[in-house]
């Protein structure tokens, strides 16, 4: 039987067995709809199961270029299942939940980073459910660029995909749907008519996603983002990032002072951002500090301490502004740990009185078998709503991780030359983080370690702006 004719058949039947109804109905936003799907029904109908899966595997819908098949909980695990292993791909299952113990995964199955994962699911409204499951295989970093569907209602689901970097591709949509059983009288033409109105007259209902509020995010420039940033950090930071041209964070892991200022004399034009970890500098004194302060307002950049606070609230307040290095006598913001609890964002909030100062929490590791789980990262985005004025941002690798336009995306592990180091770090490329959502971008060893730092600090602020220009032009691949 040729495509268009099993399609028909498929329609046909999804309408005997009452997977599509038509009447009254209330969706559960309390929308009246004169038509409804209930897709779950056809795991008792083998047939018709063969029939999808054999029509999505035999259509165009599925380029050959995915690694994994992952189907949207739970009306399309079975067709997903059968697609597997037809198309001889692996399979991954999300659970909607995490387990609480064991290995509380949220992702099963054999998967690496970077690999591509097609999305299949039996009907799209707005697109939700679907851009769920994307968050959290994204969260994991695989790579998701496409999505397989049953029937699009033509709601809006396909553009809030197309939003978020997915390509819908349907086997039906509802009009093709309705068509074909009005053709084939199983509804008559008036139904099909009222179908076709309530089709133009509701708008795309609004998606609560993570993803597509991270959409939001990714594409405002961010000059627009200052104005909704809370925190004056956050503020600054993007305003001079606006200004200078530049996304570009510079790691100076260094030893001595001396390098650490006459590195800076070289790359400060072309960073918003330097970030320290002070206690390895071995002759580390207030000298250093006033310089270096000194260079921040000659070349217009702030200064990140990497302190990655991880202890009571007590101790961090200690920690933070006494000791030797008096760290909020300097630095503009800091990094820490979520996993004492909140108690650490209580003692640096009270600690910076005069609301200067921000925090970057890290919310998502770059090394390799890093403890963090998704429901850590999930955590820790809900710990730092409480405390807006102080917040900065999230050090993390993925733009689902949190949507808030008025934070920052920082993210470190990027390199041009290389994949990994031998001690657990993991790289990516400069344009690959722009397109997972970074805002500032870390790079250490890429342009310290460098025979030239300057002129590698300008290949990578030109390829970081150029990937962020394209990102809120919206023009990512
Ligand atoms: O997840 C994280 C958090 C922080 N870092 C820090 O960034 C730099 C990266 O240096 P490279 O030389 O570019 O590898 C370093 O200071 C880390 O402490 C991170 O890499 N990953």
């Amino acid at each position: 039987m040729d495509f268009t004719k099993q399609l028909e058949e498929l329609a046909i039947n999804l309408f005997k067995i009452d997977a599509v109804k038509f009447g009254e109905f209330t969706t559960k936003s309390g929308m009246k709809t004169p038509v409804y799907f209930d897709l779950r029904v056809i795991v008792s109908y083998p047939a018709i199961m063969e029939s999808i899966s054999d029509l999505l595997y035999s259509s165009s819908l599925i380029s050959l270029e995915y690694d994994h098949i992952c189907g949207v909980p739970y009306t399309a695990l079975p067709i997903a299942t059968l697609l597997s292993v037809k198309a001889k791909k692996s399979m991954l299952m999300r659970r909607k939940e995490a387990k609480s113990y064991g290995t509380k995964k949220l992702i099963e199955g054999h998967f690496s980073k970077n690999q591509k994962c097609c999305i299949v699911e039996d009907v799209v409204t707005s697109g939700s459910s679907v851009l769920e499951t994307v968050n959290d295989l994204r969260k994991e970093g695989l790579v998701v660029e496409q999505a397989v569907i049953i029937l699009d209602r033509e709601q809006g689901g396909r553009q809030n995909l197309e939003k978020n970097r997915v390509k819908m591709m349907s086997l039906l949509t509802m009009s093709e749907l309705i068509k074909i059983l009005v053709d084939n009288n199983c509804i008559t033409k008036e139904i099909g008519v009222e179908v076709k109105n309530y089709l133009n007259s509701t708008k795309a209902p609004s998606v609560e996603s993570s993803e597509v509020s991270a959409v939001n995010r990714l594409n405002m420039p961010y000059e627009k983002r200052a104005g909704v940033s809370r925190n004056s950090i956050a503020k600054q930071l993007f305003n001079i990032m606006a200004t200078k041209k530049t996304n570009l964070c510079i790691s100076v892991d260094l030893t001595s002072s001396v390098q650490i200022l006459n590195l800076l004399e070289k790359v400060g034009e072309h960073v918003c951002l330097v970030k320290t970890h002070v206690d390895i500098i071995e002759d580390f004194n207030s000298d250093f500090v006033e310089q270096l302060k000194q260079m921040a307002t000659k070349f217009n950049f702030l200064l990140l301490e990497d302190r990655k606070f991880a202890d009571i609230g007590n101790t961090v307040s200690l920690q933070y502004s006494k000791g030797i290095y008096k760290i909020s006598e300097w630095a503009d913001c800091v990094t820490v740990h979520s996993l004492p609890g909140e108690g650490i964002l209580k003692a640096l909030n009270s600690a910076s009185s005069d609301k200067s100062k921000g925090v970057f929490l890290l919310a998502e590791m770059s090394s390799e078998g890093n403890l963090i789980t998704p429901d850590y990262t999930k955590a820790t985005v809900k710990m730092a709503e409480k405390y807006p004025q102080l917040m900065t941002g999230f050090v993390c690798q993925n733009a689902a991780t949190f949507d808030d336009p008025g934070l920052i995306q920082l993210t470190p592990g990027v390199q041009l030359e290389k994949p990994k180091d031998n001690l657990g770090q993991v790289y990516n490329t400069p344009e690959k983080v722009i397109e997972n959502g970074a805002d500032v971008v870390v790079v250490g060893r890429g342009i310290v370690a460098s025979k030239n730092p300057e002129t590698e600090a300008v290949l990578y602020k030109n390829i970081l702006w150029k990937s962020y220009s394209k990102r809120i032009l919206g023009k990512m691949e």
